[in-house]
């Protein structure tokens, strides 16, 4: 039952160790099979050498207490974790369409249908993560997968607070970043509108909306809101006004995430099913 294996002590042995998915900052991915059922999973694999090295033991535990505990079928499931002398193991639900950053510079830019329905499924996640509290912080393509059935699917919470600890820290690339966490000021769950807004933007044009050589010009960009939408590809004017509702520099004035659901532009674009068939 789930509590039993929620209890239960997990090893390697435990498992059939197959083809690598790939490699993330602390360490790899493979595809495995829990031996007793047969059921196919993700093994995400860290050396704890490098997690003290980079002093992200903390951070670790608090992915893994907050996505063990996230039940949501657009959230990538973490089943459990253990660890040997040197190595954490996490036991994940496999995503078997893999990495939806790959597809994304396969196809350059994705229609408005596959881009609304990957975002209206978005929307349904944060929305059940900030009922929990939770801020992922750290919404962009490379953590979002892609499972069997096309359903899109958040991993790699390694940003993620619980609203009452917000621990300013710079993580990856600046383009998500929205104005008040550019300023290392206070932020709340509306950090995730604006990264959902950035992503939109970049599933439809094929590039992140501030983008620029220079980080400097990035910040200038996305603290002035420099939003501008070239004439190709050719996207509709619903569409840019749903990511001008939510690219909105005072975070209180941002559209909420179920306005966002009942916008028309989500309203005759997502698929209601949350999944785009290619
Ligand atoms: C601290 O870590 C927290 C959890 O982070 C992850 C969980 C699951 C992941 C990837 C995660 O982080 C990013 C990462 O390691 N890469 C970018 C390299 C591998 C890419 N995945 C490829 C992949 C294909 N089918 C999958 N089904 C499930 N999970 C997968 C993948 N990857």
């Amino acid at each position: 039952t789930e509590a039993a294996s929620e209890k239960k002590r997990w090893t390697l042995n435990d498992f059939d160790i197959g083809k690598p998915l790939g490699r993330g900052k602390f360490g790899h991915v493979y595809i495995a099979r829990e031996k007793r059922s047969n059921h196919i999973v993700a093994l995400k694999v860290l050396f704890k050498s490098q997690l003290k090295q980079s002093q992200v033991e903390h951070q670790l535990r608090r992915e893994v207490e907050i996505q063990s505990h996230l039940r949501h079928p657009n959230i990538l499931r973490l089943y459990g974790y253990f660890y040997d002398q040197k190595r954490v193991y996490l036991i994940l639900e496999y995503a078997a369409k893999g990495e939806l950053y790959k597809e994304l510079q396969r196809c350059k830019h994705f229609s408005e249908r596959r881009a609304a329905t990957y975002v209206a499924s978005l929307a349904r996640a944060l929305i059940y993560c900030h009922g929990k509290h939770v801020i992922h912080r750290d919404i962009k393509p490379e953590n979002l997968l892609i499972g069997a059935q096309g359903e899109l699917k958040i991993a790699d919470f390694g940003w993620s607070v619980h609203t009452f600890n917000r621990r300013q820290t710079m993580c990856g690339t600046l383009d998500y970043l929205p104005p008040e966490m550019v300023e290392s000021a206070e932020h709340d769950a509306s950090v995730d509108i604006w990264s959902l807004g950035i992503l939109c933007y970049e599933f439809l044009y094929g590039v992140p909306p501030f983008e620029a050589k220079e980080h400097s010009d990035t910040y200038k960009r996305i603290l002035l809101v420099d939003l501008k939408f070239p004439p190709k590809p050719i996207v509709s004017a619903a569409a840019k006004d749903l990511i001008s509702q939510m690219l909105v520099r005072e975070t209180s004035k941002r559209m909420p995430l179920h306005k966002l659901l009942e916008h028309p532009w989500i309203i005759q674009n997502a698929d209601p099913s949350g999944v785009y068939r290619v």
